[in-house]
């Protein structure tokens, strides 16, 4: 990875991730099944939809004051197949503890929204899916063999058709594609659009990142995508709004 492509807050978000240790047990969690939680969806007529608790993030104005636990119970309630949270704690107000206070509150998979880049980091907090992003992880086979020996299910996220071939070679059964470029931190749709014809159908496939109306997720939809993650057009100040934002989009 060249990192004087990235953005200075990524390069700073990196920074941090590599700084973070962790010398607890090693976990072995019983996850919730995604793809079930993504039928189930499908099937009562819902869009599968990962809804994330973000408070805020390098591209958000301000912090979302929202009680992280109501939110997630808010998001579930507008019909979130299932939840995202940020555990990055230095640029995205988030942490271990909220996921742990979140999971044990729903009864979705959650998927732990972070940047790991190193086996231990991934015994910090139980959560049901882990994310790792390609362009950050240099051994993603290693990485994705040892979150799945602890018995997580991973969400591989990509961003260019390298990162998904890499993805796929790695055993990637979830792939996500992001429209947020974090070299530039741009988003553009078109990116799913370009990116997603090389997942094959037997792979899911999440449409990440600036998805914020019903015709963003129409669109994505009919790009092939098998479920959205939407963070800040779900978020909002009150669980009530949360609630009728998720509604929305599912
Ligand atoms: O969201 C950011 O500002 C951001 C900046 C730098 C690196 C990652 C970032 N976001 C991570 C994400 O993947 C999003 O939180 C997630 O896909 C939801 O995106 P959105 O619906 O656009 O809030």
């Amino acid at each position: 990875m060249d990192e004087s492509e990235l953005a200075p807050a990524v390069r700073s978000i990196l920074d941090a991730a590599r700084a973070r240790t962790h010398d607890g047990e090693r976990l072995s969690v019983e996850p919730r099944s995604l793809t079930d939680a993504f039928a189930a969806a499908e099937a009562d007529g819902r869009v599968p939809l990962i809804a994330e608790v973000k408070p805020t993030s390098p591209t958000t104005d301000g912090t979302r004051e929202v009680d992280p636990v109501a939110a997630a119970e808010a998001m579930v309630a507008g019909g979130a197949a299932a939840l995202s949270v940020l555990t990055e704690p230095a640029h995205f107000g988030g942490s271990t503890e909220t996921l742990e206070r979140v999971r044990e509150a729903v009864d979705v998979p959650v998927l732990r929204k972070d940047f790991v880049v190193r086996e231990e980091q991934l015994d910090a907090v139980e959560a049901d899916v882990v994310l790792l992003i390609a362009r950050f992880v240099d051994d993603l086979d290693g990485l994705l063999a040892a979150a799945r020996d602890r018995g997580f299910q991973v969400l591989v996220e990509t961003h260019t058709r390298q990162e998904v071939a890499r993805a796929l070679a790695a055993g990637a059964d979830v792939v996500g594609v992001n429209n947020r470029d974090l070299g530039k931190l741009e988003v553009d749709l078109e990116t799913f659009e370009s990116v997603a014809p090389e997942v094959p159908d037997s792979v899911t496939t999440v449409a990440e990142s600036g998805i914020s109306t019903r015709d963003d997720v129409r669109r994505m939809r009919a790009a092939g995508a098998d479920a959205l993650l939407v963070g800040s057009a779900v978020m909002d100040d009150t669980p009530d709004a949360i609630r009728e934002n998720t509604r929305d989009l599912t």
